[in-house]
Order: structure tokens, then C-alpha cells, then sequence
């Protein structure tokens, strides 16, 4: 991985996954929000997960059509520094959510086919940050962190107005390739650095770096 490229660690449930994720290197971590994922986390949980992490490590929070009572409780009880929009919200709730919490927000984006590609350009003037991810399977329980990639010959070469990073599907086995396919300089991990849904491994966050940098 160029020493530049940024991971995210996404689904950290316990103590010990974030002392993990800093240990591995990690430049994110995620907290979802999302009662059927095996990765859920309650707001009492969350802000002791939060108060673990150490200064640098931006403390990213994943929420799916959130409405303002959800949001001000996760704000009010967490310390934050983004707030990850994983669901059906539009441009206009993205910009409205900016406006009220006043935190960075990164809209995630499922990627399919090419025609998926204009949504990317639909949300980049109102987000923060966009996370370009795989488009969730029909019927699918949940919308993000199913192990799948997408087609990255999709992207290749291409560049936005606001940051950007890269999920679905990313492993130690294919982070590499995926950064230099993609041009990617932010990756976002969860299922590839599992050994369980929702346990995360030290070992694969580690190698997910080490086999990055490679
Ligand atoms: O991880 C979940 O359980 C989840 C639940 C609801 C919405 C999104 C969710 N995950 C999103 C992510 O963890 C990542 O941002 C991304 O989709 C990559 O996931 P993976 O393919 O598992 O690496």
C-alpha cells in the first residue's frame, strides 16, 4: 500500500478490536448502527468503544435513513468525527444532516453496473466524503458488509470532486490489486478482516495493511 492509502476499519464491536485496528494501522473506525447486522453496536457501547480510540483515528458512525431523533441521540451520547450515510438518504437529507450535527458526512454508494456510476455524481456536491461500494443483492438483510465486491474495471481511472474511498468485497488477498486497479487512496474493510460475522481478527487487520502495502 502507497504510505499514503487510508483503511477504514468498519464493525468494531469490542475493546479489543480497536486496540487492534490502531495497532494495525488503521486511519478510520466504524460503529454500526443497524439492529439486524451481527455488527450492530447499542449508543452505550458505542461511546465506550469511542472513548478507546486513540487521538488521530477518526471515529466514523454508520447509519441507514436515520431519522433526526436517532441522529441526536447517536451525536448526543458518542464523540464522532463523521457520520456514514448507508441507506436511501437523499442528496437533501445529506446536506440537511450536514447542516444540524455540524460533522463530516460520507454517503456510501452501491455499484452495480455503469449506470449506477451517476449517482456517484449526483451526491459528490453535497457530501464530505463518498464510499463506493458494492450494490447490495436483491432482497439482501443488509445494505453494506456482505463480502462482495464489484466490477472495479468500472472505475478505473475515474476522479471525483471529494475524497473517496473503496469497499466491498476487499480481502488481504485483493486489497493490492484493488488500489492499483482502482486508483484508490482510501480502502473500507469489515467481512475480510472476520473470522465470524461480526468477530473481527487482529491477525487479518494486520495482514489486510501488511498485504496492502505489498
Ligand atoms: O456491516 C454491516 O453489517 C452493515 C450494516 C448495514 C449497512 C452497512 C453495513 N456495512 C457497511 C460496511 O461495513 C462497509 O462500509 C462496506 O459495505 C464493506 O463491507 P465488506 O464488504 O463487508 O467489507
Amino acid at each position: 500500500m502507497p504510505p499514503d492509502v487510508r483503511v477504514k476499519m468498519c464493525g468494531l464491536r469490542r475493546p479489543a478490536d480497536i486496540a487492534a485496528a490502531a495497532e494495525a494501522g488503521a486511519h478510520y473506525v466504524g460503529f454500526v448502527f443497524f439492529p439486524k447486522s451481527p455488527r450492530n453496536v447499542s449508543l452505550a457501547e458505542a461511546a465506550e468503544l469511542a472513548l478507546a480510540v486513540p487521538v488521530g483515528i477518526a471515529k466514523v458512525a454508520l447509519v441507514v435513513d436515520a431519522d433526526d431523533a436517532a441522529l441526536d441521540a447517536l451525536t448526543a451520547r458518542v464523540p464522532l468525527d463523521m457520520l456514514q450515510l448507508h441507506g436511501h438518504e437523499t442528496p437533501g437529507r445529506v446536506a440537511e444532516i450536514k447542516a444540524r450535527y455540524g460533522l463530516p458526512v460520507m454517503k456510501a454508494i452501491g455499484i452495480a453496473d455503469a449506470p449506477d456510476l451517476a449517482e456517484i455524481e449526483r451526491y459528490a456536491p453535497v457530501a464530505d466524503q463518498l464510499l463506493i461500494d458494492a450494490k447490495p443483492p436483491k432482497g439482501a438483510d443488509l445494505p453494506g458488509g456482505n463480502a462482495l465486491s464489484f466490477d472495479w474495471s468500472l472505475i478505473a481511472g475515474r476522479r471525483w470532486s471529494k475524497p473517496w474511498m473503496l469497499a466491498g468485497g476487499l480481502t488481504p488477498g485483493n486489497a493490492a490489486e484493488a488500489v492499483r486497479r482502482t486508483g484508490a487512496r482510501q480502502l473500507d474493510v469489515s467481512s475480510g478482516i472476520e473470522s465470524a460475522p461480526g468477530v473481527k481478527d487482529a491477525g487479518l487487520m494486520r495482514a489486510f495493511v501488511a498485504a496492502a502495502r505489498g
